[in-house]
C-alpha cells in the first residue's frame, strides 16, 4: 500500500516513523510519503491561505495551491488513489472504514488547517478520483493532521504481516464480533489484594471463551448499548442472550 500525506506541518506525522507503522515502512509492506503543500505555494512568503468569502474569522486554505499539490502527487502514481480528508464534518471514521480502507493500493491524505480548504477543492478531485471526508470523533482539533495519524494507525496495522500475530486482530474492540474487548490480565495472580478471575487460571479453553464473551457483551451493554442494538441477533447465542 501506497499512502501520501499532504500538509503544512510534515513533523506532526514523525510518529509514523516509530512502532508498526514505521517497521511497515521499512519493510516495504506501506510505502508512506509525506509532502509540505507549502512547496506548492506561488509567492515568496509560502502562503497557502486567505481570508473567507462571506466574512468571518480566520482563514481558509487556497484552491490553488491545493489543487497543484494534488495533482502533482497523483501524478506521480501509476493508479487511481483514494483520497482522504479528515475534518470535523466528515462521516464518522470506524473500524468498518478502516478495514475498508486497507483494502486500497493507494490514499492520499489533505491535512487541512485554519478553517478548512476551500470547498471547491474536494468538488474538483471528486471529477477525478474518489473522495472520502472523515471525521475521527465530534470535537474540534486544530487541523487534520491528529486525524491523518489515527487513520494511518489504524489501517497500517490491517495490512497483512504488520501485526506479528494476526489472530490479535481478531479478538478486540470493534472486531468482527462488533463487541467491547473483555478485561485483559498477566502475571501475578494477585496484585494488591485483587485476584485474576479463576476461570482465567483454569486451562479450561471453552469456560475461558465463554468468560470472556460474557465480560465483552456485559461492558458492551454497559458502555456502548448502540453497539449491542447493532449485532445481527443470528449472531447471539441463548446463552449470550441471557446475559
Ligand atoms: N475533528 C476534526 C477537526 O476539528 C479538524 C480536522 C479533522 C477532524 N476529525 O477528523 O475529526
Amino acid at each position: 500500500m501506497r499512502i501520501d500525506i499532504i500538509t503544512i506541518f510534515p513533523d506532526y506525522l514523525a510518529p509514523l516513523g516509530l512502532s508498526l507503522v514505521g517497521k511497515a515502512r521499512e519493510s516495504g509492506l506501506l510505502d508512506l510519503r509525506i509532502h509540505d503543500l507549502r512547496e506548492w505555494a506561488t509567492d515568496r512568503h509560502r502562503t497557502v491561505d486567505d481570508t473567507p468569502y462571506g466574512g468571518g474569522a480566520g482563514m481558509v486554505m487556497r484552491p490553488d495551491v491545493w489543487g497543484q499539490a494534488i495533482d502533482d502527487v497523483v501524478s506521480q502514481g501509476d493508479m487511481p488513489p483514494h483520497l482522504i480528508v479528515p475534518t470535523p464534518a466528515g462521516h464518522p471514521f470506524t473500524q468498518r472504514t478502516a478495514n475498508d480502507l486497507a483494502a486500497e493500493p493507494w490514499l492520499i491524505f489533505a491535512c487541512g488547517r485554519y478553517e478548512g480548504i476551500d470547498a471547491r477543492v474536494v468538488a474538483d478531485a471528486r471529477t477525478r478520483m474518489r473522495v472520502s471526508e472523515v471525521s475521527i470523533g465530534d470535537y474540534v482539533l486544530n487541523g487534520g493532521e491528529v486525524a491523518a495519524l489515527v487513520v494511518v494507525e489504524a489501517v497500517g496495522r490491517l495490512l497483512p504481516g504488520v501485526v506479528g500475530n494476526p489472530e490479535s486482530l481478531t479478538e478486540e474492540s470493534h472486531g468482527a464480533d462488533g463487541l467491547l474487548e473483555y478485561p485483559v490480565y498477566t502475571k501475578p495472580p494477585s496484585w494488591r489484594g485483587m485476584d485474576v478471575p479463576d476461570v482465567l487460571l483454569s486451562g479450561h479453553h471453552a469456560r475461558v471463551a465463554r468468560w470472556r464473551r460474557d465480560e465483552a457483551l456485559r461492558l458492551t451493554a454497559r458502555r456502548r448499548p448502540d453497539l449491542l442494538a447493532r449485532l445481527d441477533p443470528a449472531t447471539l447465542d441463548d446463552h449470550d442472550r441471557e446475559v
